[in-house]
């Protein structure tokens, strides 16, 4: 036994400068672990509930410590999770906010590691994890909810599915985001970035399109692997009364979106396409899946909020053949756990994502490698996404 003696919390800020929480954790016995929520800003309608830091602080303060601490082994991760679900009483984590629970949570599974001496990774997936590294999906240019005046489009994603290894991956989709950067000063596009550090730019989705498949093919040229592109259409922000609204476009309806998104996929032979559809259209994704499903990922990610009852929904629709994993958006590690594993039984494959608001935490990274999560979807270039990116780099080399 490895009782849990101590958990402090705090405020810290995030990457966009707002507060979030921070957990610390120590054992009996000395291990110790720090884990910090993130924070979405396109978040889904059907996610676990973020409480102001501060009420979570103190709502967690009450509830969670007193029924861990002294109580609860850090290495019985399900013991914490179900612990944090019990004194929150509520099925969406509004007692003491999701922000308190996936802090806590992270900080615990990484004491439970310390205290075995085991890095994370290994201490989440067990002996036989390790051996298997996802494609990181660097988003190089956006806007949506993440950048005022920049594309409708949320995320364009550099997919380098042909690296031989995460290291070559991570500095592909770095060189990628630069190259973009070339091309849009050839073009005298002033460029801003995002929330995610992607380029910001006043251009259209069309020139878009255009650029990061120009820039994705030269630099896999270059490297001599494929380097794809994905999409993130984060499409529940476009949804308007029956309509997929695009600023200097024509709305879309649910029909002529499903048709877009598929000539999409076959013109730039995407590889990713998360949320192409608004959040609560099981069948719409069902539609575009039959379509397009046999070439390309469709990931849902507001669509099923890391929830298994979702995903057995979306499951039992042939909704998407791909679930996008946020700790925070489900509140524990052991949810997010089960996620990727009822997904990877039915043959969903699991992307393990930051959000758009974060910190230098580098829990994602390890959870996509323990879990063995053939994508994972953390930034290309700011330094709240670097944390990741360098964290699988060094787990790479470990192993
Ligand atoms: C990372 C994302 O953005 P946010 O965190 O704002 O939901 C996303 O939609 O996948
Ligand atoms: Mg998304």
């Amino acid at each position: 036994m490895t009782l849990i003696t101590d958990i402090t919390l705090r405020r810290i800020l995030d990457s966009r400068g707002n507060a979030t929480v921070e957990a610390e954790v120590t054992t009996e016995s000395g291990g110790f672990g720090r884990g910090a929520a993130p924070s979405g800003a396109s978040t889904g309608e059907h996610e676990a509930i973020e409480l102001p830091a501060e009420e979570a602080i103190e709502k967690a303060e009450a509830e969670a410590v007193p029924a861990l601490v002294g109580e609860v082994d850090a290495i019985d991760q399900r013991a914490v999770d179900d612990t944090l679900h019990e004194v929150d009483g509520t099925d969406d984590f509004s007692g003491i906010g999701a922000n308190s629970a996936v802090a806590i949570s992270m900080a615990a599974a990484k004491a439970g590691a310390d205290e075995l001496g085991l890095p994370l990774f290994q201490h989440l997936g067990g002996t036989f994890r390790g051996d298997q590294f996802p494609t990181p999906l660097g988003n190089v240019v956006g806007g949506g909810e993440h950048a005022e005046e920049a594309t409708n489009i949320q995320e364009f994603l550099s997919a380098p599915v042909g690296a031989p290894s995460v290291t070559e991956a991570v500095f592909a989709n770095a060189q990628v985001h630069a190259r973009i950067g070339e091309l849009l000063e050839e073009r005298g596009v002033p460029a801003n970035k995002g929330d995610e550090g992607a380029w910001a730019p006043p251009i259209g989705d069309d020139e878009a399109f255009e650029i990061v498949d120009q820039a994705t093919t030269k630099v896999g040229d270059e490297l001599g692997f494929e380097i794809s592109f994905g999409l993130d259409m984060a499409a529940a922000e476009m949804y308007e009364d029956g309509e997929y609204v695009y600023e200097g476009e024509d709305n879309r309806s649910t029909a002529e979106q499903i048709d877009y998104v598929a000539e999409m996929v076959d013109e730039y032979d995407m590889a990713y396409v998360e949320d192409p559809l608004d959040e609560n259209d099981f069948e719409a994704f069902a539609e575009l899946t039959d379509r397009v499903g046999d070439r390309t990922l469709i990931c849902g990610d507001d669509l099923y909020v890391t929830n298994v009852e979702r995903l057995q929904e979306g499951i039992d629709k042939g909704s998407s053949n791909s679930i996008l994993i946020k700790p925070n958006q489900i509140g524990t590690l052991s949810d997010a756990v089960d996620a990727i594993e009822l997904g990877a039984d039915n043959g969903i494959v699991s992307a393990v994502s930051h959000r758009s608001g974060e910190t230098e935490d580098t829990t994602i990274a390890h959870l996509a490698v323990g879990a063995a999560a053939p994508y994972i979807k953390t930034g290309t270039v700011a330094g709240e996404r670097t944390a990741k990116l360098n964290e699988l780099i060094r787990i790479e080399e470990q192993v």
